[in-house]
């Protein structure tokens, strides 16, 4: 059973103006949804530890473990951005040799790839990597920042299985940020919903889909339903 981190205050003001004021559970796979400017970005910096020093924060969680760098893990939107491209991918990792071909194995990737640099890799598989790297520490809760935006259809799908298998067999805490409800409904079983940097809506993934108590909520989901009707 994974392990819950509750945020009891996390409270972020730039010049007297408030721009986060959130009370959350982060509980085995959460999505933290919101539109662009609610404050997604900044709560993950938050828990990162990385925010702009001209910002105040006051932070207090209580959690079975540290929220630092050796238990949390990271995925970036981008993948083609986040490795250092000039960089073997065997040296973008800071572990033994043989971590380093198990945490592979773990996301479906051949030792093959060790020798390669990140533009010789699919989006797909570079998310892999980016993935393995993460895991490669012994890490209790992932963080993860819309990681499929930028694959295309099928790598979306694998990418999101494999970090539903990831998150069981490793025990992982998951809080999963993004605008995209679609991209979550098979993998988180929480959703929180957040606006100007409060929370306005949480629950189950399932009661949330089916009924949305404010309008926020129900435009997020019906403008997510309607693009990928669009696409198809
Ligand atoms: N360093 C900063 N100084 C002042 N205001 C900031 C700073 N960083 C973010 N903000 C403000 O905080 C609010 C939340 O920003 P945040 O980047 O968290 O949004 P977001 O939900 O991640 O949006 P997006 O989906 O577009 O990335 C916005 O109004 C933004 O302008």
């Amino acid at each position: 059973m994974s392990k819950t981190v509750n945020i009891n205050k996390l409270h972020i003001k730039s010049n007297e103006i408030t721009l986060l004021d959130l009370c959350f559970k982060i509980e085995e796979t959460t999505a933290l949804i919101g539109e662009s400017g609610s404050g997604k970005s900044l709560t993950l910096k938050a828990l990162l530890n990385l925010l702009p020093t001209n910002l105040y924060k006051e932070f207090l969680y209580d959690s079975p473990f540290e929220l630092n760098y050796e238990n949390i893990g990271f995925i970036p939107q981008n993948p083609f951005t986040s490795l250092s491209p000039m960089t073997k991918i065997e040296n973008q990792f800071f572990c033994d040799k043989k971590r380093k071909i198990d945490v592979l194995k773990k996301v479906g990737l051949n030792t093959w790839v060790l020798n390669r640099f990140p533009n010789q890799l699919s989006g797909g598989q570079l998310q892999r990597v980016v993935i393995a790297i993460a895991i490669s520490k012994n890490i209790k809760l992932l963080l993860l920042d819309e990681p499929t935006t930028a694959l295309d259809e099928q790598s979306k799908k694998l990418i999101i299985e494999l970090i539903r298998q990831l998150a069981t067999q490793l025990n992982l805490t998951l809080l999963f940020v993004t605008h995209d409800i679609d991209s979550i409904k098979d993998l988180c079983k929480k959703i929180i919903i957040i606006k100007n940097g409060k929370v306005i809506e949480e629950g189950k993934t399932s009661q949330i889909l089916s009924n949305p108590k404010k309008q926020y909520t129900k435009t997020l989901i019906e403008s997510n339903f309607k693009t990928r009707e669009f696409r198809k």
